[in-house]
């Protein structure tokens, strides 16, 4: 007898490039868990400006992660990170944390702080039954799963970024977050080697996620 193999699905690629939604609906057509590291960024970074520490302060950078107490609660199908006793609420989609999260995403010290944090949510997923899990991120198929089953790279010109994020009713300066994501010496965002690269540019999401679905059903069937 075969057992069904656990399937691990890397997504990477600038802001509104499509990683969020196509992960949703895939992690719903194969029982994945849906896996959004942006939004731990996030909340990290949410978590650092409240405690009023400035990414330019590598002291209080150290100290505040090591008071750091992260953990997992599943949401429907998506992990969602605790702080303590506190999940990540809307307050980290907030002007305040887009202008930050990139300066807090560069720091060598905090990406290492959630390395283990992020490859430990395969065990989360196998924990609550899930057939695997689809996560997104701009490092996800290159540094935190590089063995990944499959890796996507997702990407579209940016006036159309723009317009996805401004009808979003979203103020957020993704050019200025792309260029400090893709130029940072740790773990930049970058097309990993082998993976697959889509622009989504001028496809609808549908397409985009039927691209992908095709070839996770190859291994797992929906
Ligand atoms: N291929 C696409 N065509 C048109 N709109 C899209 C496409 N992909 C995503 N969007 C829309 O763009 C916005 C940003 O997408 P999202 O999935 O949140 O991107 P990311 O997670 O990469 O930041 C959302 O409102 C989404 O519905
Ligand atoms: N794996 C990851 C995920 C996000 N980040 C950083 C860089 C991004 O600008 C911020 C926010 O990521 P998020 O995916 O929420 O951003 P968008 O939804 O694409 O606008 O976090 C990262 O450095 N590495």
């Amino acid at each position: 007898m075969t057992s069904t193999p656990f399937l691990i699905v890397a997504i990477d690629g600038g802001a509104a490039s499509g990683k969020s939604s196509s992960s949703r609906t895939l992690s719903e057509r194969f029982n994945l868990l849906h896996v959004d590291t942006g939004s731990y960024y996030r909340a990290v970074t949410a978590e650092m400006l409240r405690q009023n520490v400035r990414a330019d302060d590598p002291a209080a950078v150290h100290a505040a992660l090591a008071r750091l107490a992260l953990g997992t609660r599943v949401d429907g199908r998506s992990a969602v990170m605790t702080l303590g006793d506190r999940a990540a609420g809307d307050e980290i989609r907030s002007r305040e944390v887009n202008d930050h999260v990139s300066h807090f995403a560069a720091i060598p010290e905090l990406r290492a702080a959630l390395l283990t944090y992020q490859r430990s949510q395969a065990d989360v997923a196998r924990a609550h039954g899930f057939r695997g899990l689809v996560m997104e991120g701009r490092d996800i198929g290159s540094v935190i799963f590089p063995d990944a089953d499959f890796r996507f790279f997702l990407h579209a010109d940016q006036v159309e970024r723009a317009r996805r994020r401004a009808q979003e009713g979203q103020q957020d300066s993704i050019a200025e977050r792309d260029r400090l994501d893709s130029s940072r010496k740790a773990s930049p965002l970058t097309c990993p080697a082998g993976a697959t690269s889509i622009d989504t540019t001028h496809l609808t999401l549908a397409e985009v996620v039927d691209r992908m679905a095709a070839a996770i059903a190859t291994k797992l069937p929906a």
